[in-house]
């Protein structure tokens, strides 16, 4: 699903402060695979998930999706395949809509202009079902402004909003680092499940253990810019908790 080929990324090319974030990925990712992504500050986890959606062009490499090569699309070209989530549940969503015209906005995401989603009561609807399995209540409050929601509230919306349009690939940047526990744990396994049930393609950049305990069936740990370790779920769980615990330095 997700080729990565000789994948190299250099900020500030030929000056004092150049950084070689990315040194040579060579990364075969399945459709379908859970892949966690971990490791120290600075190990390049979030140059990766930004060379994938397209928010940041390679210095050298080819990136493909399905055989397709994606490496000179710019980011709104790959929006039919890729959806992304960040740790700020701001950034994911407008403040000033309501819930439902959120929905109606992720749902045209990916098609033409004058597109007419989001109008019908059947799409009324579909939001009011995916909503209501989160449990949080909001399935009633659809009328609602997204800016009133709380933090942990609004990003477990924007999973939801992740999946309307039929996109292929999810990539999630630390989702649940700015909720409290509770809230963390609702957007870990709404995202866990949405995954399972639209069969994603997903990655997860994590410095939380028992999230990289927990979920994806394949870890991968980036030091300096390159992999160090790739390892299945049953390796995963073959180490101990202080020799995972290393992967994050
Ligand atoms: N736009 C940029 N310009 C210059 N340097 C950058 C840029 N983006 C990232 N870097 C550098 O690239 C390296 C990798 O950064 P990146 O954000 O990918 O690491 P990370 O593993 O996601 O870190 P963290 O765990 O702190 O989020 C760092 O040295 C960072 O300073």
């Amino acid at each position: 699903m997700i080729r990565i080929d000789s994948l190299y990324k250099t900020f500030n090319k030929g000056q004092p402060n150049q950084v070689d974030a990315i040194n040579g990925i060579n990364l075969h990712i399945a459709a379908g695979d859970y892949v966690i992504v971990v490791g120290s500050n600075g190990s390049g986890k979030s140059t990766l998930m930004d060379l994938i959606s397209g928010s940041v062009v390679p210095t050298r490499g080819a990136i493909s999706f399905n055989g397709k090569d994606v490496s000179k699309l710019a980011d709104y070209n790959r929006s039919p395949w890729v959806a992304r989530v960040f740790q700020n549940p701001l950034s994911g969503t407008a403040p000033d809509l309501s819930i439902l015209d959120n929905f109606r906005l992720a749902a045209l995401r990916t098609k033409p202009k004058g597109f007419n989603v989001g109008a019908t009561n059947a799409f009324k609807t579909l939001v009011k079902e995916r909503i209501a399995v989160l449990n949080m209540g909001l399935e009633n409050k659809t009328g609602q402004l997204m800016g009133t929601l709380s933090g942990g509230q609004r990003q477990a919306l924007t999973l939801l909003m992740s999946v309307m349009d039929d996109c292929k690939i999810l990539l999630l940047d630390e989702p649940s680092a700015a909720l409290d526990p509770k809230s963390a744990q609702v957007v870990m396994q709404t995202a866990d499940h949405l995954i399972k049930d639209f069969k994603l393609t997903a990655m997860l950049v994590t410095h939380n253990l028992k999230d990289a305990f927990t979920y994806g069936n394949r870890i991968i740990q980036l030091s300096e810019g390159a992999i160090k370790y790739d390892k299945s779920a049953a390796e995963k769980h073959a180490l101990t908790q202080e020799e995972l615990f290393n992967w994050f330095f």
